[in-house]
């Protein structure tokens, strides 16, 4: 029995906007609230009646807080996930009658999906900010702004994108990762009558869906539960009078791929949660390391927004493509870091051989952190072969015939092929193994190894 009329106050906890729980201090469910029902999907009259733990056992909820409340005679604060996904805040307090037992226990309960959904959002923007000031610092340091354009397919394509950068029309730039297609677009910025105002990258790859579109559009004040109460200027807006660069546009999702396409035909967009239409003035500028032409095919990619954005395509070839790139922007690099480390190095004949021949999966960035990496790990100002990592070290390493058998087998034939080949390299044991990262008596076991199965297979 309690001294309260729970029927009576139900009205009073109906015009409450926290979901509300009560229970006798057994932890029999003695009412909720509809902003309960709201926020849980549960239905009053199906629990009204029942015991917290037969709901937790049925699975409508994890845990109890009530039942905590119980146990503890205590308040407690616990966050809980109902229904599969959705997380709610619940704060349980007893209240106790003139013998100090528990009456009730009155618990309040928060949706907070969407605030913690926001708060990682949050987390995932300030990174991406930081970024950006990172990458647009490094660009005036070494004064190379437009890149060093050694090679003429590069040349060729920098003086393409100098003659369109005054004009409005639209450039995709097409090239792997790493091959310079930011730069290329801030370039394109710098050349343009938009060079005072902001030079805004996104890389579309890098997050999901609702934080594109919220970081693109931005948002009203109190769009969704856990917003910012002053609301989310979008890029769109932050980069107004200047350039949005949108990497990896290839992987934006299609409904936003729609959003974008009312940007490029009437530069306008509608903020998450808004009414009114935004107005924005902003070159826009996209790169791809896909084909966007299959994309669009394989109805990955709107084919509207294709022919909107690829007026003038650029392409910058991978860094194998340049061969004649390759060494002047090594050494620029390996200058560069040198100075800033206070060293003197240069590469010896057979290294500056082995960097001729190497595919550069990750191109000028894969190249650039190899220039730091040498500059700071070696010891003698000539940096060898045996400097370089295992992937550039043992590229004359031919190909592994079938040998037939299966992974394990291959794998031994492959390795056994390794320490033969830095044998021969390095003619002895101890500096083979050196060069492998490995000790001179593993190499040497491994070496018998192998012998031995040879022969018995023989
Ligand atoms: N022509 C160039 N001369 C010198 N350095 C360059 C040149 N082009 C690009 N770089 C440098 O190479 C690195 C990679 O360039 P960038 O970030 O523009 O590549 P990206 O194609 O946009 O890569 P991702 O697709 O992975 O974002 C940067 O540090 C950039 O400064």
């Amino acid at each position: 029995m309690t001294r309260f009329d729970v029927d009576a106050l139900q009205p009073v906890l109906d015009a409450l906007q926290d979901g509300v729980y009560i229970t006798n201090g057994e932890g029999l469910t003695l009412t909720i609230n509809q902003a309960y029902e709201r926020i849980t999907g549960l239905q009053r009259h199906k629990i009204v009646g029942k015991h917290m733990s037969e709901l937790v056992q049925q699975g409508y909820i994890s845990k109890s807080a009530s039942l905590e409340v119980i146990r503890e005679r205590q308040p407690v604060t616990l966050v809980q996930t109902i229904m599969g996904d959705r997380k709610i805040l619940v704060s349980g307090n007893p209240m106790f009658d003139d013998q100090g037992r528990i009456e009730l226990v009155v618990t309040n309960v928060r949706d907070v999906t969407e605030l913690l959904r926001a708060k990682h959002a949050e987390e995932q923007l300030e990174q991406l900010l930081s970024r950006f000031e990172q990458y647009a610092n490094e660009l005036p340091e070494t004064g190379q702004q437009n890149g060093l354009l050694v090679g003429k397919k590069t040349q060729e394509c920098y003086a393409l994108a100098k003659r369109i950068a005054p004009t409005q029309v639209k450039i995709l730039i097409q090239g792997e990762t790493g091959t310079g297609k930011t730069q290329l677009a801030r370039y394109i910025h710098q050349q343009s009558d938009r060079a005072d105002n902001p030079f805004i990258a996104l890389n579309c790859a890098a997050m999901p869906e609702g934080l594109i579109e919220a970081e693109l559009f931005g948002y009203v004040p109190g769009a969704f539960t856990g917003a910012s109460t002053k609301g989310k200027a979008g890029l769109l807006e932050v980069a107004n009078g200047g350039t949005l660069f949108l990497d990896e546009i290839g992987d934006l999702p299609l409904a936003l791929q729609a959003k974008l396409l009312k940007v490029i035909e009437d530069n306008k967009y509608l903020p998450i949660g808004g009414t009114k239409l935004k107005s924005t003035n902003i070159r826009m500028i996209t790169a791809t390391h896909h084909d966007l032409a299959a994309a669009t095919q394989q109805g990955r990619f709107r084919e509207d927004l294709f022919y909107r954005i690829s007026v003038m395509p650029l392409t910058l070839p991978p860094l194998r493509h340049r061969q004649e790139e390759i060494l002047p922007l090594f050494n620029h690099y390996l200058a560069q870091f040198c100075e800033q480390y206070q060293c003197s190095r240069q590469l010896s004949p057979e290294a500056t051989e082995l960097l001729m021949q190497y595919e550069w999966p990750g191109n000028i960035r894969e190249l650039i952190n190899l220039a730091e990496r040498l500059a700071i790990s070696t010891r003698a100002e000539e940096i060898q072969v045996q400097d370089l990592p295992a992937e550039l070290r043992f590229l004359n390493v031919s190909p592994n015939e079938h040998v037939g058998g299966g992974l394990k087998d291959q794998v031994a034939a492959l390795e056994h092929r390794l320490i033969e080949s830095a044998l021969a390299q390095y003619g002895t044991t101890r500096a083979a193994a050196a060069a492998l990262g490995i000790n001179q008596s593993t190499l040497v076991k491994k070496r018998q190894a192998f012998q031995m199965t040879n022969k018995a297979s023989s």
